[in-house]
């Protein structure tokens, strides 16, 4: 059994074992990558990222079409192995790998383009010490399907929102029932989504908008991984739905509280149309070396 050698991080709870695989010579099997995010038997996260070279992914020749400079690609995984096309809090976990690894660099007010399977995105450092993600653009997608889930009486109506990858946001009556959820069961969401969904429920703060932020409260089930505390593109969702639901005097900057923490979520103009930001922390927790199963 050959080891690898990798590097834990966390977002706002939100965790991943980071793998460096600059040639994109050593890809993992779905297997070996839900036996490093067991918790148990493994290292123990929420996805897996290996840090690849552009230039050596199978998705970068377009990712280098859209911008030459995204010298690096995150190439995501969920906790059972599947692949994602994008998380929030992973591309600030791994640029603060790609940083602390020397691999490369970012000054304050430059920016790094990261490839990702939902298109390349811009990271700029924040003054608080993390990471703002330019998360492009965003869709309305999936309609309004009935969410149901352990602790809800009857199943609620969800909007679907596509922020590079799916998402349904079910707002609760009360931070009680918020609490009270069980998020271990998936939430069962129909019509099905071709592809599955994140699933987040949220409550608005009282008040809802202070000082012009609008706030609310998440939980999350996510897909391919179960109850985290703590998805980016979740927020994002989340930020855009409750904006959506409180109509034309609503704010274009939200605080989403979850249980791992605190990330904020602006919406902007640009030339293309509207697009969307997410800020919050990143570090790395510890390195290690691990025997690797085959595949
Ligand atoms: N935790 C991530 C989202 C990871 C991918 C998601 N589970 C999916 O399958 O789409 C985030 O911070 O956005």
């Amino acid at each position: 059994m050959t080891a690898i050698r990798f590097t834990k991080a966390q977002a706002t709870g939100n965790d991943f074992v980071l793998v460096s695989d600059p040639d994109g010579a050593s890809p993992l099997s779905t297997g070996q990558i839900a036996a490093l995010c067991d918790r148990h038997f493994g290292v123990g996260a929420d996805g897996l990222i290996r840090a690849v070279r552009s230039s050596h992914h199978p998705e970068g020749p377009s990712t280098l079409a859209e911008e030459p400079a995204a010298e690096w690609f995150m190439d995501y995984y969920n906790a059972d192995g599947s692949i994602a096309e994008m998380c929030g809090n992973g591309v600030r976990a791994f640029v603060r790998f790609l940083l602390e690894s020397g691999l490369a660099d970012l000054e304050p007010g430059d920016t790094l383009p990261i490839g990702t399977r939902a298109g390349v995105k811009d990271v700029q450092r924040t003054g608080t010490g993390g990471f703002q993600v330019d998360m492009g653009r965003w869709r309305l997608s999936g309609g309004e399907p009935l969410v149901g889930a352990d602790g809800l009486e009857v199943p609620r109506p969800g909007l679907g929102i596509d922020v590079g990858n799916p998402h349904v946001v079910v707002a609760l009556s009360s931070r009680e029932e918020l609490d009270e959820l069980n998020l271990v069961p998936e939430p069962r969401v129909a019509p099905v989504p071709p592809n599955g969904a994140n699933v987040e429920f949220i409550v608005p703060a009282d008040p809802l908008v202070k000082d012009g932020v609008g706030r609310v409260h998440m939980r999350v089930h996510e897909r391919g991984s179960g109850e985290t505390l703590s998805c980016g593109t979740g927020a994002v969702a989340a930020a855009l739905a409750v904006r959506y639901w409180a109509g034309v005097d609503a704010p274009n900057h939200w605080s989403v509280q979850v249980p791992g923490g605190l990330v904020q979520v602006r919406m902007f103009a640009t030339e293309e149309g509207e697009h969307v930001a997410l800020a919050g922390p990143a570090e790395l927790v510890f390195d290690g070396a691990i025997a690797l199963p085959e595949a």
